[in-house]
């Protein structure tokens, strides 16, 4: 075996989901496929995924083209309730909340049609999103506040921020190689 080859460590657990640190806060829910005869159904938000039980005061799509990259937001106030079954959509979030205790802890996840999920981000978590498939990327917000036109709650970084240690385009094998210390 060559010297600066680096083994896999476990990446996922036995009922296929992804290890991943966890964010205070932060809730990622997959949600099945109710396939038909005649097509298939899949649920898009239930009260009772939110624990909060704060109602939706708003619901809108963002569509992302093919390659685009929409990054990065922040909110003081709203906890955005989104939902994405449309796409290959990779969203990383960076909890940017100084008095978190996980503070500085980065998550990716990947969502679309291979895998439905509902991603609730508190307020004070960066997140940003890639479509890495060859389709448009549907993503549905169920905000817990309204769009305010005249003064929106949103704070924006630049995708190559230095606040935020993470790469836009560089694919999640190449990062934990590039990150993981050589395995003794
Ligand atoms: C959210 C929103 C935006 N807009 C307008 C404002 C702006 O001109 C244009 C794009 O809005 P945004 O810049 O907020 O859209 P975008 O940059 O795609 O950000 C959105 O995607 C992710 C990353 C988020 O964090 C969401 O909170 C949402 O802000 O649409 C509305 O008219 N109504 C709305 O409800």
């Amino acid at each position: 075996m060559f010297d600066s080859a680096v083994k896999d460590m476990q990446m996922i657990t036995s009922d296929w989901q992804k290890f991943s640190k966890p964010i205070e806060g932060v809730i990622a829910k997959e949600v099945l496929h109710v396939p038909r005869d005649h097509g298939v159904l899949t649920e898009i938000f239930r009260p009772e995924w939110d624990p909060s039980g704060v109602p939706v005061a708003q619901i809108y799509q963002s569509r992302l083209f093919p390659g685009a990259i929409g990054a990065w937001s922040c909110h003081k106030l709203a906890v955005d309730r989104l939902f994405v079954s449309q796409g290959h959509l990779k969203i990383v979030l960076f909890d940017g909340r100084e008095d978190s205790p996980t503070h500085g802890t980065l998550q990716e996840h990947i969502a679309g049609d291979a895998r439905p999920a509902f991603l609730l981000i508190p307020p004070g978590v960066w997140h940003g999103m890639h479509n890495l498939g060859t389709t448009d990327a549907i993503m549905l917000n169920f905000p817990t506040r309204p769009y305010n036109y005249e003064d929106p709650d949103h704070y924006r970084l630049q995708h190559d921020a230095l606040e935020i240690p993470y790469t836009w385009g560089e694919n999640s094998e190449r990062r934990r190689l590039r990150s993981n210390p050589k395995q003794e």
